[in-house]
């Protein structure tokens, strides 16, 4: 994979039918899964987890990852990633035009048993062989934390657990990391701290954030992100989103607000802003309920309105 990294260059991630599609009750058929990620491409959104290797009886919506990557119509700077937590989530990957794969694992213990079903320890003896058969089919490996910053069921985690995780992953030949905050339990401290900690010991690891809005702080803690020198982040159409295996969990930043923000803060991300809210809006009829973005509603910044249309106090 390769990240632009010009000064004033933020790459957004969208994450919206992997993580945003995971949780939701609704079954979205495959071609329009299809049709979303090929509309995300067409808004200039370069990077996209589409869907997981995961067990099926796990997660039913993404049941399809195979037929979905196989329908989206690339572009010479597409990157279309998925989760691959073990060896048979690999061994479906190589048969798909997969560009990188993301190995998973959670810093609390709690977590880690509840996603996946095995211990922290087990995940990390499992990886080798996962990032082996991953590499001999061309994909990139990855690495995803999940409870990075905090986990529901055993609170703060500690710093040497995150440290653990990456340093394991740099020992696999792994240059990127996608910090995950799964259940919003991310703040501007513990984000600050974490990242500082995690360059200290492995200044070339390059890192993402994927944070949750849970607390409402998703976007302040992109800022401090930003401050520290993260350059990617994942969003979710809509604000879509949550881990079904972790307790409180909601929606993923989101990919509209986050690029306004960055367009309005001077950063670059190569993404049109108007088609990100219109996918937004395919999202929500699709899964017909109001999604919690915000500028999908409001528009962007100069999106004007004809005065003659709201009363005017005087009467
Ligand atoms: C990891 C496993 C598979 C282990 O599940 P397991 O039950 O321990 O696995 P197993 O090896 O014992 O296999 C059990 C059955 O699952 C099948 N199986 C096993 N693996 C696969 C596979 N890859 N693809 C398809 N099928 C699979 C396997 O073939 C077998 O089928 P059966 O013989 O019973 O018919 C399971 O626990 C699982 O699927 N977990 C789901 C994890 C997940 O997707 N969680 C949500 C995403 S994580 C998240 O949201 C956080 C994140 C990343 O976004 C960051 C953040 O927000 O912080």
């Amino acid at each position: 994979m390769t990240t632009d990294t010009a000064a004033g260059f933020v790459e957004v991630v969208e994450v919206g039918t992997r993580d945003g599609l995971q949780i939701e009750p609704t079954m979205v058929p495959t071609e329009e899964k299809i049709a979303l990620v090929n509309s995300m491409i067409d808004s200039g959104i370069r990077h996209i987890e589409v869907t997981s290797f995961v067990s099926p009886k796990a997660v039913p919506q993404l049941a399809d990852a195979e037929q979905v990557l196989a329908g989206i119509r690339k572009r010479p700077d597409t990157n279309l990633m998925a989760l691959v937590p073990n060896l048979r989530g690999a061994e479906r990957a190589c048969d798909t035009p997969l560009d990188g794969g993301l190995l998973l694992i959670s810093a609390s213990e709690t977590h880690n048993r509840k996603n996946l079903n095995r211990s922290i320890d087990d995940s990390l003896q499992g990886f080798p062989a996962v990032a082996e058969k991953l590499r001999q089919g061309g994909i990139e490996v990855l690495g995803a934390m999940a409870v990075a910053f905090g986990c529901p069921f055993e609170g703060d985690v500690p710093l040497e657990n995150v440290l653990r995780i990456a340093r394991t992953y740099a020992e696999l030949g792994i240059t990127h990391i996608t910090l995950g905050d799964t259940t919003g339990m991310a703040t501007p401290r513990n984000i600050r701290a974490t990242l500082r900690a995690l360059w200290a010991e492995l200044p070339e690891m390059e890192f993402t954030l994927h944070l949750h809005n849970t607390r409402g702080v998703g976007l302040a803690n992109v800022l401090v992100g930003l401050e520290e020198g993260v350059r990617r982040f994942d969003s979710a159409a809509g604000g879509l989103g949550g881990c079904p295996f972790a307790a409180g969990a909601t929606g993923n930043i989101c990919t509209e607000d986050l690029v306004y923000l960055l367009h309005e803060s001077g950063w670059e991300t190569g993404i049109d802003l108007e088609k990100t809210i219109a996918i937004a809006h395919r999202m929500e009829r699709l899964l017909g309920k109001p999604l919690a973005g915000q500028v999908m509603r409001a528009g962007p910044r100069l999106r004007l309105h004809a005065a003659d249309a709201v009363p005017t106090a005087a009467g």
